[in-house]
Order: structure tokens, then sequence, then C-alpha cells
């Protein structure tokens, strides 16, 4: 098997989950609504509200309702493209402040620093916007970890249960499909990957449960070409 590019998921496979949903969401919950009415003339955001009504199919919405949908959305942890470029935004403030840092498990930044030596090509492919993916690695317990990658993609690629994103990334990263690992905690994302030819190894997790039909590993340091 030739892998020459290696794309990552991050929720439940860099990270532990609970630091997107305990930490992460609370902070963007807590933090969205005055920081939106605070932002609303700001063109970033007016452009993100905008992209919401247009979600919610109620252009006029005033902005009190579209803060409220808003807040039902991360409270169900919908994947939509302006409430993720929106909590981009937010987790930026949280980690310049230093109200947090990124959760990484410890034989993440090993095992990509070692591909990387080795010249694999690294991307991640993340829910949350690319904004919110670059923070998270370069805030990492062990620093700085951005310059590891090549690229990054997120919702706007597609949604991650649907084969046609990681056609349309790996058009982007321009190899053959069978040449692209993808690892991921979630099994209906591995179903997509493979779809699109690519090659699939879940990160099984504490708290995650081994699913069927794929290749499963506890930890990055299991990873062997
Ligand atoms: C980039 S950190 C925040 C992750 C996030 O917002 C999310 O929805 C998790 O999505 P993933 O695709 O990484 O499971
Ligand atoms: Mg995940």
């Amino acid at each position: 098997m030739i892998i020459n590019a290696i794309v990552t998921d991050i929720e439940g496979t860099t990270t532990d989950i609970a630091f997107v949903k305990d930490v992460l969401f609370p902070y963007a919950f807590e933090q969205l609504p005055d920081y939106v009415r605070q932002h609303v003339t700001d063109p970033d955001v007016a452009a993100q509200l905008d992209a919401t009504r247009q979600e919610m199919g109620q252009p006029q919405a005033d902005l009190e309702v579209v803060i409220t949908q808003l807040l039902y959305w991360i409270d169900i942890d919908e994947k939509v493209t302006p409430l993720k470029t929106l909590q981009g935004m937010l987790w930026s403030h949280g980690y310049k402040n230093g109200d947090f840092t990124a959760h990484l498990y410890a034989d993440v930044a090993p095992a990509l620093h070692h591909w990387a030596a080795e010249g694999k090509a690294l991307y991640v492919y993340s829910s949350g916007s690319v904004q919110a993916q670059k923070l998270l690695f370069a805030h990492t317990p062990v620093g700085d970890l951005t310059p590891l990658f090549r690229g990054y993609f997120d919702t706007r690629m597609g949604h991650k249960r649907d084969a046609d994103a990681y056609r349309n990334i790996a058009q982007v990263i321009a190899l053959p499909a069978e040449q692209i690992l993808f690892l991921s905690d979630v099994a209906e994302e591995l179903d997509a990957a493979r779809s699109a030819g690519w090659r699939t190894l879940q990160l099984v997790r504490p708290g995650t449960e081994p699913c069927a039909g794929h290749l499963t590993v506890q930890a990055f340091n299991e990873i062997a070409f």
C-alpha cells in the first residue's frame, strides 16, 4: 500500500471529544450573543449572519432570531458553515487570551513529525472552520504544529459523511484517491471516504466504539506503512 497523503479529522481523532464539547462549544455559546451584537456591522460577521439567514430560509430574520438559531445549532452540534465560521472567530479570542489551550493526544505530534519527515503530505479535514483548525494546531501543549500541514479543509468542501467531499479534496491534493489515507473516529465519515476510493483507518480513542468494515488503531503510533 502506497500512502502519499494523510488527511486527519480532529474531534475524536487527534483531540479528545471532551475538549470540543466541554470547552470550545460552551465558550462559543457564552460569547456568541454579545460578540455578534457588537460586531454586527463588521463585514466578516455580517456575511455569516446573512449566510445563517439563508440556511434558516428567513432572509429578513431579526438579529436576535438569528442569534437564537445559532445558539440552538451549537446546542445540537449542527455542522453549519456560518456557525462554524463564527465559532472560529470566537475561539481566536479564547486562544489569544489564554482562556484555553488545545487538547492533543500525546501520540499525535510525534507521528505527524515522523510522517512529515518521511515526505508524506499532511492535511486536516474537520467540520470546524479552517481558521478554527489552524488555531487548534497553533495552540497545542507541544507548540505550533501548523507548519507540518500542507492544507486544511472544512465543510466548504462538502459534508464529512458525503463521498463528494472526499472527491473534491482529492482534486485539490492532486493525488490518486488510493494514495490518500483518512483518519477518523466516525464510521459514516470513513464509509464516505472509502466510497471516494480513499484508504481509511478508524481511531478508537477512549469512549469510541470500533466500527465494522474499517481497520482500527488506538493511537497514531500504531500506524505504519
Ligand atoms: C477545529 S476544532 C472544532 C471542531 C468542531 O467545531 C467540530 O464541529 C468538530 O468537527 P470534526 O469534524 O473535527 O469532528
Ligand atoms: Mg471526529
